[in-house]
Formats: C-alpha cells, sequence, structure tokens
C-alpha cells in the first residue's frame, strides 16, 4: 500500500442483470482522512463499498484497498476492514458481551476476554454488558455495532449510513468518535445523507445514477457546484420565500435560522432578481461565501431519487 492512500480505485463496475449500478467509479482515499460519500437513495453507494471490501467481485476495474488487490485478494481484504452495513447486523438475543465476544472469535482475536472487556470500557458500557443487545436504544445499538467492527483494530472503516435513524446527540456522539479515531489515523469511509455529517468529513465524493459527479476536499465543494448564495434578512421569509420561487436565477430557498439562503448557478441572473426585490426595500440582502450547506442540500435534492428514474 501507498503510505499516501489506503484506498485506490480506478473503473469499479458493476450490473445486476442488465441494470448498470456502478459505473466507472474512481476514488483515491487517504490514510487518516475521513471521507464522505454522498448520493440520493439507490445511487450505487452500498454496492461501492460492497466491492471495496471484497464481498462483491467487480465486473470491471482496479485497484487496491489496503494494499490488496480488490479483485484477486477479497478473503484479505475482508479480515482487515472493519465494515458497518446499514441494518443492526448484531444479534438482537445475544448479550452485548457475547455479540463482542462472538465477532473477537470470528477474526480469532488472542486476548479475547481481555480485548471485549477493553471494547465494553470503550463503550462505556462495561456496567450494562449481560444486557440483550436488542433492549438498546437505536443510538447504542449503533455505537455497539461501531464497537463490534473495532474488535481487530481495522486501518480502515467502511461505514454505510452508519446513523440512520439515530437522534442527533447520539449522532453527535458517534461522530465524536469517528473523529477520534481518524485522529489516530484510521481511515473512514462514509456514507450519509446527513448535512451536519457531511461538514466533518475531510473529503466528499458524490455519486449519482452510479456515475461519480464530484469529488474533491469537503472545503472545495461549494465551488466545484458553483453555486452562489444570497442571504436575506427580515420580516415573513415565509413570503419571500413564495415570492421568490421560480424566478429567474433561483434554483435554491433554504431557510437558515431566521434568513433565508437563495441559491443558483447562474450568479447574473440571480443577482439581478435579487436587487430587484432589494429595492423594495422589506428586507436586507447579502451576498453570501459559497458554503457547504448550500451546496449540500443542492447536490441531494437536485437529482432525482434514482428509484424513482427506474419506477418512470
Ligand atoms: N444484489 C442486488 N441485486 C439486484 N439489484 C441490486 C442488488 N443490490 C443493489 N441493487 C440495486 O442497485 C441499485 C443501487 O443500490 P445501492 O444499495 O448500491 O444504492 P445506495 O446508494 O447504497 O442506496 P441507499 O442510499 O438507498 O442505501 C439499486 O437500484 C438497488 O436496487
Amino acid at each position: 500500500m501507498t503510505e499516501e492512500n489506503v484506498i485506490d480505485v480506478t473503473g469499479l463496475t458493476k450490473s445486476f442483470g442488465d441494470k448498470l449500478v456502478v459505473d466507472h467509479f474512481d476514488i483515491r482515499v487517504p490514510r487518516g482522512a475521513i471521507y464522505g460519500f454522498l448520493g440520493p437513495n439507490g445511487s450505487g453507494k452500498t454496492t461501492t463499498i460492497r466491492m471495496l471490501c471484497g464481498l462483491l467481485l467487480a465486473d470491471a476495474g482496479q485497484g487496491t484497498c489496503l494494499g490488496f488487490d480488490v479483485r484477486k485478494q477479497a478473503a484479505a481484504i475482508k479480515t482487515q476492514v472493519g465494515y458497518m452495513t446499514q441494518k443492526f447486523s448484531l444479534y438482537e438475543d445475544l448479550t452485548i458481551r457475547e455479540n463482542l465476544d462472538f465477532v473477537a472469535r470470528m477474526y480469532g482475536i488472542a486476548n479475547r476476554d481481555q480485548r471485549v472487556s477493553a471494547a465494553l470500557a470503550d463503550l462505556g458500557l462495561a456496567d450494562r454488558s449481560g444486557q440483550l443487545a436488542g433492549t438498546l436504544s437505536g443510538g447504542w445499538k449503533q455505537r455497539l455495532a461501531l464497537a463490534a467492527c473495532l474488535i481487530h483494530d481495522p486501518q480502515l472503516l467502511l461505514l454505510d449510513e452508519p446513523t440512520a435513524g439515530v437522534d442527533p446527540k447520539a449522532r453527535r456522539d458517534f461522530w465524536d468518535e469517528i473523529r477520534r479515531l481518524s485522529k489516530a489515523g484510521v481511515t473512514v469511509l462514509v456514507s450519509t445523507h446527513y448535512m451536519d455529517e457531511a461538514v466533518q468529513c475531510d473529503f466528499i465524493t458524490y455519486i449519482a445514477y452510479g456515475k461519480k459527479l464530484i469529488d474533491g476536499p469537503a472545503a472545495d465543494i461549494p465551488k466545484m457546484v458553483g453555486l452562489t448564495t444570497w442571504r436575506a434578512e427580515g420580516p415573513d421569509l415565509a413570503a419571500l420565500e413564495a415570492e421568490l420561487t421560480g424566478q429567474p436565477g433561483v434554483l435554491q430557498i433554504a431557510r437558515f435560522g431566521s434568513t433565508l439562503h437563495v441559491s443558483g448557478t447562474d450568479a447574473a441572473a440571480l443577482e439581478n432578481t435579487v436587487r430587484q426585490h432589494e429595492a423594495k426595500g422589506r428586507y436586507r440582502w447579502s451576498l453570501q461565501a459559497a458554503g457547504l450547506e448550500e451546496a449540500f442540500i443542492y447536490l441531494m435534492t437536485g437529482a432525482r431519487d434514482n428509484f424513482a428514474r427506474d419506477a418512470a
């Protein structure tokens, strides 16, 4: 493995039957990075992650994951990544300790009892280790699943929507842990539909209909998306939103606290519309530096749900 890239693949392609699900996907993930994987439902994120961790053989493409060939060394990759699936994949009718012990046994970990006890202590669940996993709240289940992924000290975590349906406080705690792991040198590729998670990533890649549309450092994404945003402050923002909807240059209107962020990709047309409203004097308008939040909303709502295309 090169020191720089823990994942380095090009042209990954996968079809199911006659349906092309992932189309020539390339990605390079530097060691220690948190790489956000965004895209509408059904865009091919899970399929890509499964090809990267050796669970699914790509139809075409090549490259390495943790220095192993993704096509020829799937078995080695599987033992060395931590993969967290969308659905809770542990046993609800085993206790927390039994679940961790089971996973540790699968990986053939030496000093198993010690390792499991350390994982329980890290989790803050040492006192409740005899509790059935099925009785945990959604947030705790996710943390337990993460602890299970980490039991063999993987250098790479592939997390597939790890916090879907989990409350905001539990999501924040989960991400504190992700950042701590990243600081310790663990590389993380994480798919998410949440803006507050996307903004915590170092890099972002965006996929739609199996094709990568955007990829780069998170700080560069707004520029790549090419949105101009104006901010409006004043009374009755709902009325302003209704007035602006569909006007020239206006592609997106998003409420941020007591302000309205109005965005578009045609800067001149948008400014023209804004100036006309500004002349009425009801609202204070200011040009807003391009932000990842607006870019995220644009990306995640701009492309239709991929299943919708299938259904059409
Ligand atoms: N084993 C399979 N057999 C047939 N079709 C599949 C299989 N796995 C996935 N698909 C299809 O491939 C497409 C991409 O699915 P995938 O789960 O990779 O998308 P995703 O981006 O992870 O979606 P989500 O955000 O909803 O999890 C979907 O249309 C899905 O129905």
